[in-house]
């Protein structure tokens, strides 16, 4: 192979001589010129890294966005090998319950919990939209002790509907450990012939799952994936962001309490006096957990958080679907140049990073990941999944659900707005846009589709793993050039009447 490389250097460019030339390029502009296979796709690794201690079986990270990461979607990322990052546009206690909920779940969930008091009633058979069953419990709440449970078809079955739950509630239901397993639970509801069993925590009896015969199907219909993101506890991983003011201090507090096993910082603009001070803070404060800083597009912004102790960096300034940043401030990078240019700097410190925003497909992963990053994160890819907060809505023929900024004046002013309004800031200036995605069905399918197209990328380049994809970028094995117009659109589908784009 030596011979035939030297022959050809002079086809493609590498990535150092590419990305020298004063163009921003993003993931569109840039394509790779194939290598030599001498491996079978499946022998391709993306085990890596989210940050200098936390460990993944695939690149995935769901971003820290209220209509992206809350526990369901951080609960399925770990599931799948990935992590997701609770966002931090909440109250400190709905963020470290978000948290409390990932970390006491073994199993990933669709239901959702429903409480009601012994002498509520049950009018409507739409409180059975989103799960097969509501409990009863002394208070109505979740933290307080179960009386009962009705199913839909108990209520079903009830003349009177102004009657309280407890006239009719199957009373004491049956409950399992939250900490069995998936084949144990489902073993169990297949023996008892059961609809569903909730599972409560080990040390108060809280119900904080519930698993439906349903859901046994569904997940054993899921392609297999490797290992889940599991800490040295056997409790799945989960992330949360939070801002770099004087409050952050406090629900970082909370969130360690919690169990987080990284921290990420969460700004447009990490390199600041006000990150500079957080980092050293939390390194200090709580120097067994990851931070992660950012975010960051340049060399020296990188080197900035690295000098100051940061474990993990984030790249990216308005890249995502959603931004309008470089519109608004004329300040970023295209997302292709960023991540090289940061990983250059961060891989000397071996300080793994994640390429954040504008990813849309799988190639775009590629990409990401044989540019220098560690990981992706993502926000559009995985806003459109059963996982992400929020209800689908029907927009005309398509099946949506609602995804925004957290720039955007709507997410800004249900909670960000401190970050804006503090100290001398009085007028709101929009970062991003309120949108909609298309239904994608469950993570726990699409997720691991994507990451087979993405080992069939680097088998075509010859990289069985990331490490192995870095050392063909810094070698300059990598050969790769810029798609004009034409070359892009001749990549794409074209010249059809019409077609069908399905991926899976
Ligand atoms: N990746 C991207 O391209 C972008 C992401 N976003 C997202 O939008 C959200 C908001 O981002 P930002 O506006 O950057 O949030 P931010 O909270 O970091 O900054 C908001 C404003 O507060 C200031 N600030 C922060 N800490 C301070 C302190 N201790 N004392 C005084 N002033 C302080 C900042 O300098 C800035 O002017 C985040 O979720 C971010 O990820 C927004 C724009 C671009
Ligand atoms: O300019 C911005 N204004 C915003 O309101 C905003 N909200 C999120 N983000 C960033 O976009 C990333 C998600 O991008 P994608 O949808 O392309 O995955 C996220 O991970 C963030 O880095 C924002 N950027
Ligand atoms: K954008």
């Amino acid at each position: 192979m030596a011979g035939i490389v030297s022959i050809f250097e002079e086809d493609g460019f590498s990535a150092e001589r590419l990305f020298k030339q004063g163009y921003s390029y993003t993931y569109d502009d840039v394509i790779f010129l194939p290598h030599y296979i001498d491996f079978p796709t499946d022998a391709v690794k993306l085990a890596t890294k989210l940050s200098r201690n936390v460990e993944l079986s695939i690149p995935c990270v769901s971003s820290p966005m209220d209509t992206v990461t809350e526990s369901s979607m951080a609960t399925a990322m770990a599931a799948v090998g990935g992590i997701g990052i609770v966002h931090y546009n909440n109250t400190i206690s709905q963020q470290t319950s978000f948290v409390r909920n990932v970390k006491s779940h073994k199993i990933p969930f669709s239901a959702e919990l429903i409480f009601v008091a012994p002498s509520d009633s049950i009018t409507s058979a739409d409180e059975f939209a989103t799960s097969p069953c509501i409990f009863v419990t002394e208070t109505g709440t979740q933290k307080s002790k179960l009386l009962g449970v009705v199913s839909k078809s108990d209520w079903e079955a009830v003349r009177d509907k102004e009657a309280r739950v407890s006239s009719y509630m199957t009373k004491s239901p049956v409950t399992l450990p939250s900490s069995y397993s998936f084949d144990d639970v489902a073993g169990y509801l297949a023996a008892k012939e059961l609809n569903f069993v909730p599972l409560v925590s080990d040390d108060d009896d809280e119900i904080v799952n519930l698993v439906a015969r349903s859901d046994i199907e569904r997940i054993r219909g899921f392609p297999k994936m490797g290992l889940p993101s599991l800490g040295a506890d056997g409790r799945f991983l989960v992330g949360a962001a939070v801002g770099t003011r004087e409050s952050d201090k406090e629900r970082l507090e909370h969130l360690v309490k919690a169990g987080i096993n990284a921290v990420i910082l969460d700004s447009s603009q990490g390199n600041s006096i006000y990150q500079l001070e957080m980092i050293k803070y939390v390194k200090q404060a709580y120097p067994n957990l990851d931070v992660i800083g950012g975010n960051v597009v340049t060399m020296s912004q990188a080197q900035n958080l690295i000098q100051a102790g940061v474990d993990g960096l984030r790249v990216g300034m308005g890249s995502g679907s959603i931004c309008t940043t470089q519109e608004v401030c004329a300040v970023g990078r295209g997302q292709a140049t960023a991540v090289y240019k940061v990983s250059s700097v961060a891989e000397k410190s071996g300080i793994p990073i994640i390429a954040d925003g504008g990813i849309s497909n799988s190639g775009h992963i590629v990409k990401a990941l044989v540019l220098g990053a560690s990981t992706v994160m993502m926000g559009s890819f995985l806003a459109g999944s059963s996982e992400a907060p929020g209800n689908y809505v029907n927009q005309g023929d398509v099946r949506v659900k609602k995804y925004r900024g957290m720039g955007s004046l709507e997410a800004m002013i249900k909670g960000s707005d401190q970050r804006y309004l503090g100290d001398t800031a009085k007028l709101k200036i929009a970062q991003g846009v309120v949108g909609a995605v298309a239904d994608k069905g469950s993570i726990m399918k699409f997720i691991p589709y994507t990451m087979h197209a993405v080992k069939q990328g680097f088998q075509d380049l010859g990289a069985s793993s990331i490490h192995s994809a870095h050392d063909l970028l810094r070698s300059g094995t990598l050969r790769l050039e810029v798609r004009t117009g034409a070359a892009q659109a001749e990549g794409g589908v074209h010249g059809l009447v019409s077609y069908e784009k399905k991926s899976f």
